[in-house]
């Protein structure tokens, strides 16, 4: 047996995510915490199930410090549930400290926010390049899926399977949350595609220093007109115009227009702070 889920103790529940609930589980045979992400596929299709696995494997292959890394995955026949092993990230995700910095009236460090901007970049590059031979599975690029280990890396979190699971009806009901992050050419009915990731990143960057998203509404007509106005109140004062300013690069609504993530990551700007960080 490779390893079944006799082989982890559950300590408690981290999560419930839009696709399944995220455990915190120690390995028995080496001590070592982990994540399980819980996946309920009872009432999918054939092919839907054959397109989980298919998404699962192409997550087992992508290997990148800026991704959380996938481990092993358990299908338990008995309940129908597929387990994905993958990589505890002590520092929790970027909503939560989002939530913190509200509570209590703080706002993040411009280097800390210049270190998410530089390895988020890095991941979508990795996501881009290491997958691209497929179709681009779309990470869900949101503060709540992005998380920091314990020596403060940043780590997108897991992807793909939100597109099965969106496909599948049976889900409709737990695609929760406003699509803030929702890139103007995407709303306007277009494909969903690179430069909409490096729009999400810009919505991202962009809360990390309001503590709010650039586009918000009372309803999702009004959210999707401010999204294809594209216009968004500038980052708190004591933030820079150089932060400011690569923000709005990634912000501009004709996705034509917008760089690639090689055009950010080789940005003077960037480099210039990145050097700093480092
Ligand atoms: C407040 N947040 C937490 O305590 C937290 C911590 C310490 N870890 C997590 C979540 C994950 C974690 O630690 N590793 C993960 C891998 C994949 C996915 Cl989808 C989620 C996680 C969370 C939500």
């Amino acid at each position: 047996k490779i390893g079944g889920l006799e082989d982890y103790e559950a300590i408690n529940i981290i999560g419930t995510g839009s696709f399944g609930t995220c455990y915190k589980v120690r390995k028995k045979s080496n001590g070592y915490v982990y994540v399980w992400k819980a996946v309920g596929y009872g009432g999918m299709s054939e092919e839907k199930k054959q397109l989980l696995v298919s998404e699962v494997n192409l997550l087992s292959e992508l290997r990148h410090p800026n991704i959380v890394q996938y481990y092993d995955h358990i299908i338990h026949k008995e309940t129908a549930t597929l387990y994905i092993v993958m990589e505890w990230c002590q520092g929790g995700d970027l909503s939560s400290l989002i939530n913190k910095c509200k509570k209590s009236g703080s706002y993040l460090d411009e280097g800390f926010v210049w270190k998410v901007l530089y390895q988020m970049c890095r991941a979508l590059q990795a996501c881009h390049w290491q997958l691209s031979k497929t179709t681009v599975l779309h990470r869900d690029i949101k503060p709540a899926n992005v998380f920091l280990d314990e020596a403060g890396n940043v780590k997108l979190g897991d992807f793909g399977l939100a597109r099965t699971l969106h496909e599948d009806a049976s889900y409709a009901q737990t695609i929760v949350g406003t699509p803030y992050y929702m890139s103007p050419e995407v709303i306007k009915g277009g494909k969903y595609n690179k430069k909409s990731d490096i729009w999400s990143l810009g919505c991202l960057i962009y809360e990390l220093c309001s503590l709010v998203p650039p586009f918000a509404g009372t309803n999702i007509k009004q959210l999707a007109m401010k999204i294809k106005e594209g216009k968004y109140p500038r980052i708190p004062a004591h933030y820079s115009d150089d932060l400011q300013k690569i923000i709005s690069l990634l912000l501009i609504v004709d996705h034509n227009l917008r760089p690639t993530i090689e055009v950010i990551l080789h940005h003077p700007t960037v480099v210039s702070h990145i050097a700093q960080e480092t």
